[in-house]
């Protein structure tokens, strides 16, 4: 348990990596060491949690086919979103309170971001704030929930831009909170005291938050006329949403069920995956989260259609597991996997793996 007690030397951190070989020992290690209310809050979905699973299971259901004798050389897995170069195509999934994961919470996992040279997606919910996250280095873009309080959203907008994020990432999928069960168990509905939407005004408490219904494209048109940051929608798993999307100016689009938190028993954010590309096109970057574990479920969503994924309960097992460390550990883990699995499919790079590798 971390109960205000965490041991931060660099010895405890590295012991407390020895055992991890891949991404899913993690999530054990992180469980033994969280307070049980907040492991439930991070690995919790909505109601049955059949999305959580579904997104996982869709990558196990996809098998893939290698290419051979085409001499592609080592792999490069470099990449640039929206005009960012990134040292490979995955990034930091927005998830909120990094600081029940870990003492130095946000500012802990943009120094590992910075290190790896991944684009972290700060979430708005976040108990660091946007200044002091960007303040680590990392290649930051904001996740924004649009508060019905414009003038509130737009002062975040622009903290966004003097901060240096490149990219907001508007969150679509939460017209309201989905119906999470486990957090109702618990009674857990705020922070601990001492914790604080640190992006928030007033005292930063999550029910101040607005997921409000009434969030429609008007808004996405209000903030296209509102900054020049890139725009990407965060939570599309329709295609006609996705053709609006590109029609309303949005420069990319994340395919996503919010690792099955909003709505459940909606398919596997994967599963859409081959139905909004063929819509988009091309237009726009796609991006895809949700169930993202393996270096092979990369090469899977990149041969799909993405440009690149997010990754979002490992980073915050890897926090609680060791901090910095540990997130350095977790993408080093991504990195190396992911350029076995492109070398084994006979790709030179991610996205010359093609659709056809990818079979049922
Ligand atoms: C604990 C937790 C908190 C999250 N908080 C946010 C958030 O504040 N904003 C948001 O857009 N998505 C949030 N998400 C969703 C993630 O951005 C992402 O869609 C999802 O975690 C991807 O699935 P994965 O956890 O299977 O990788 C959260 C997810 C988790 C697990
Ligand atoms: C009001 C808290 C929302 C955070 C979030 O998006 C999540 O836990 O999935």
């Amino acid at each position: 348990m971390n109960g205000g007690a965490v041991d931060l030397t660099a010895a405890s951190t590295s012991e407390a990596l020895d055992d991890i070989v891949n991404v899913r020992d993690f999530e054990a290690a992180a469980r033994d060491r969280l307070n049980r209310v907040h492991y439930d809050y991070f690995a919790s979905g909505a109601q049955d949690e059949v999305t959580v699973a579904a997104n996982e299971a869709a990558f196990g259901r996809r098998a893939l086919i290698p290419r051979v004798l085409r001499g592609p050389g080592a792999p490069a897995l470099e990449t640039t979103l929206l005009g960012q170069p990134a040292s490979m195509p995955v990034l930091i999934a927005p998830t909120a309170f990094h600081r029940l994961a870990w003492p130095e919470a946000e500012v802990a996992t943009g120094r590992a971001a910075a290190a790896a040279g991944v684009i972290m997606i700060a979430a708005m919910l976040s108990t660091v704030t946007v200044e002091d996250i960007a303040a680590t280095g990392a290649k930051l873009w904001l996740q924004l929930y649009v508060q019905p309080d414009l003038a509130f959203t737009e002062s975040l907008v622009r903290r966004a831009e003097a901060a240096g994020c490149g990219a907001l990432v508007v969150t679509v999928d939460s017209p309201a909170l989905g119906r999470n069960e486990r957090g109702d168990r618990n009674d857990f509905h705020d922070l601990p005291p001492g914790m604080r939407c640190a992006n928030m005004g007033g005292d930063g408490h999550v029910r101040d938050v607005v997921l409000s219904p009434e969030i429609s494209w008007r808004h996405l048109d209000w903030l296209r006329r509102t900054t020049s940051l890139p725009i990407l929608l965060k939570g599309v798993l329709h295609d006609a949403d996705a053709r609006l999307a590109v029609e309303h100016g949005a420069d990319g689009i994340i395919v996503s069920n919010h690792g099955g938190r909003q709505l459940d028993t909606t398919p596997a954010s994967l599963d859409r995956l081959p139905l909004i590309a063929d819509a988009v096109a091309g237009r726009v970057p796609l991006l895809l989260d949700g169930g993202v574990r393996r270096g092979t479920d990369v090469a899977k969503a990149l041969a799909l259609g993405a440009q690149a994924v997010a990754v979002g309960r490992p980073v915050l097992w890897a926090l609680a597991v060791a901090g910095e460390a540990g997130v350095r550990r977790l993408l080093e883990l991504m990195r190396g996997e992911l350029a076995n699995a492109v070398t084994l499919l006979g790709a030179g790079a991610p996205a010359d793996v093609t659709r056809d590798q990818v079979v049922p």
